[in-house]
């Protein structure tokens, strides 16, 4: 039997974010376009001898609240009794829009799945993982997904394979406070027109030049408005020759596609002394690699 494991996790980004409205339990309903990328975190997780969940994870955040802890307590009190061991290295930026902490649950849900040879099903994967977090079940699987509802519809789509510059300045953007901003300041249209466009978007193969003409993010103009910072940053990301540049979810990392590697690299020693936290990634056909 298995004992130990050792994951990657792979960063979310959002391509395209649509906030539809507000649902019955205050969260909102979304349509978005997500891609994983190879920017990682680490997680090791080995048997232990009836000591419970013991997290190690390096970070700041209180350990009963790390999603790595929730998931794996929500899986000991509703289906068995977990011992684990679990060390967390986390390379993806926090409050950046990556899905970083959702990607970290997933994970570790994936990663007790195994172990513990519970053979839960997609359905059963989702229903944990969206209790967890709303871009949990992105992350269980990844890849090339629309996302609807709060994010637990996930269909396939087909879209090219991209070199990206991330950049995250250092401001970071609680999601809670990302949508009551936008409440506030927005509201809802539910423009129709672009719904059709994206309906087209699960047929078809989704090219650059579609991107440019039909992708944004609801959130981009809010934050853009209060955050000098992230325009300079996505003009420099177009200067540098990006084919598309936008913000990842509610913020505050700014992305540029290019099609080609060298124009990529050409930009990051550009910008890498220019900005904060300027990572090169490319987009990566899973969620979970597991190494061992
Ligand atoms: C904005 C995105 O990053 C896009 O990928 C995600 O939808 C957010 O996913 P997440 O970080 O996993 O979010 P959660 O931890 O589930 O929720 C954080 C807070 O954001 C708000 N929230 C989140 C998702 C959603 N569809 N509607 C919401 O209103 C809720 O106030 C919630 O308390
Ligand atoms: N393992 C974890 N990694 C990162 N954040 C975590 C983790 N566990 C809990 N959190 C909490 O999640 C919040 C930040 O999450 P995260 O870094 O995923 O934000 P984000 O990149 O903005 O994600 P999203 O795109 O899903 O909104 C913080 O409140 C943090 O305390």
């Amino acid at each position: 039997m298995t004992e130990k494991l050792q994951l990657r996790t792979y960063a979310k980004l959002n391509l395209m974010l649509r906030i539809n409205g507000i649902n019955e339990i205050g969260y909102h309903d979304l349509f978005m376009v997500n891609q994983s990328l190879d920017l990682y975190d680490y997680l090791k997780f080995e048997k232990n001898d009836k000591q419970g969940i013991v997290l190690d994870d390096g970070t700041s955040i209180d350990p009963k609240k790390n999603f790595v802890y929730k998931s794996a307590k929500y899986i000991s009190d509703n289906y068995t009794p977990i011992n684990l061991n679990i060390y967390l290295k986390k390379n993806i930026p926090m409050f950046a829009g990556l899905g970083g902490g959702s990607a970290d649950a997933a994970a570790t849900i994936f990663a007790i799945n195994r172990l513990y040879k519970l053979n839960l099903s997609n359905k059963e994967l989702i229903d944990i993982a969206k209790n967890i977090g709303a871009d949990v079940p992105f992350c269980i699987f990844g890849g090339s997904k629309i996302a609807e509802g709060v994010g637990e519809k996930l269909t396939d789509i087909n879209l090219d394979s991209y070199y990206y510059l991330l950049i995250k300045p250092n401001l970071g953007m609680s999601t809670k406070i990302a949508f009551k901003e936008y409440d506030e300041r927005v509201g809802y249209t539910n423009n129709l027109s672009s719904i059709e466009n994206i309906v087209d978007l699960k047929d078809n193969k989704i090219d650059i030049e579609f991107i440019k003409a039909n992708f944004y993010n609801d959130f981009e103009k809010v934050m853009l408005e209060s955050f000098s910072v992230l325009n300079k940053i996505k003009t420099s990301l177009y200067k540098c020759g990006a084919d598309f540049a936008q913000m990842t979810g509610s913020g505050t990392t700014m992305f540029g596609i290019f099609h080609d590697k060298k124009t990529r690299n050409v930009a990051y020693y550009k910008l890498k002394n220019r900005y904060d936290n300027v990572y090169r990634c490319q987009s990566t056909d899973k969620g979970i690699k597991i190494l061992s």
